[in-house]
């Protein structure tokens, strides 16, 4: 298994109080899957992403076990823990321009991991920053990696991100929230881009969604979080008719059914 999380249960103290986040979360990811995390506002799927990657506040005290590609991540030696965050693993997350810096041209922020994590050379990162580029989609990439974030659309800074996370060649993707800031058409084709890259690339994917269709759609499996524990977990196919937990359906009734929308008169009734 190529993440494998198990029994995790993880207490935030803040101002002398010690705050329940997850409770004995247990979940996994192989490799070439896409399993989805859906769950209400405040679940605690962005914490278990986070975990993965050992990153939780100092007063977070932590049970269980997560493996990546067998790593035991949550007792790993400083070195051990740089080889997963660099190269076993990479988190995308919902605005591309908090991801990069606006005053660094997107060739530096996409080589940065290749030349100062991994010691590549300047000129194969850059030569390999023009191949990720071509990869998630990205025309012109030579004049792209000379421009700054600001220059950029949405969409194509979405892309840069998803190229720079895979500059490491890592084995899972945490995607958190990874499309959720694009309009519906750009959404599309930046998971279609993740799709080709997760299927040429065999990579594991942990979705993090609200989106309960997107969820459906897109993950092989789909665990549901509430209160910070997994509360069911389901096939893709089945998120919409085969829930038996309670609190699954009710975030799956609380989903406007397409043409189910109220319309303008019936609001305004
Ligand atoms: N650093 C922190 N200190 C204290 N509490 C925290 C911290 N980080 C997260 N929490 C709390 O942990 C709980 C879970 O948060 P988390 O961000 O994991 O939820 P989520 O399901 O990802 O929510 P959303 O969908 O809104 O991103 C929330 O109650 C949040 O307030």
């Amino acid at each position: 298994m190529l993440l494998d999380i198990d029994n995790l249960s993880l207490t935030i103290t803040a101002n002398g109080l010690v705050n329940p986040i997850l409770d004995t979360v247990s979940l996994s990811v192989d490799a070439g899957e896409v399993v989805g995390l859906v769950g209400e506002s405040g679940s605690g799927k962005s914490t278990t992403a986070r975990a993965v990657l050992r990153l939780y506040p100092h007063t977070a005290a932590v049970e269980g076990s997560i493996t990546v590609g067998g790593t035991e991540v949550l007792s790993a030696s400083r070195d051990e823990l740089h080889r997963v965050r660099s190269s076993e693993a990479a988190m995308i997350h919902q605005d591309p321009r908090a991801a990069l810096n606006p005053v660094r041209r997107i060739g530096d922020s996409l080589t940065e991991r290749l030349v100062h994590v991994l010691g590549v050379s300047r000129s194969d990162a850059a030569a390999a920053g023009l191949e990720l580029l071509a990869a998630v989609g990205i025309r012109q990439p030579e004049e792209r990696m000379r421009q700054y974030p600001h220059e950029l659309s949405g969409g194509m800074l979405q892309r840069v991100v998803i190229a720079a996370a895979l500059t490491g060649q890592p084995k899972l993707l945490l995607a958190d929230e990874a499309t959720s800031a694009l309009d519906v058409t750009t959404q599309a084709e930046v998971l279609a881009i993740l799709r080709d890259l997760q299927v040429q690339r065999g990579l594991g994917v942990l979705l993090i969604t609200h989106d309960l269709h997107l969820a459906a759609a897109y993950c092989d499996r789909v665990y549901v979080m509430y209160r910070g524990r997994i509360v069911e977990e389901l096939r893709g196919n089945d998120l919409f008719h085969g829930a038996q937990h309670e609190y699954t359906r009710r975030l799956l009734s609380a989903v406007p059914a397409i043409g189910h929308l109220p319309n303008s008169e019936s609001r305004a009734s």
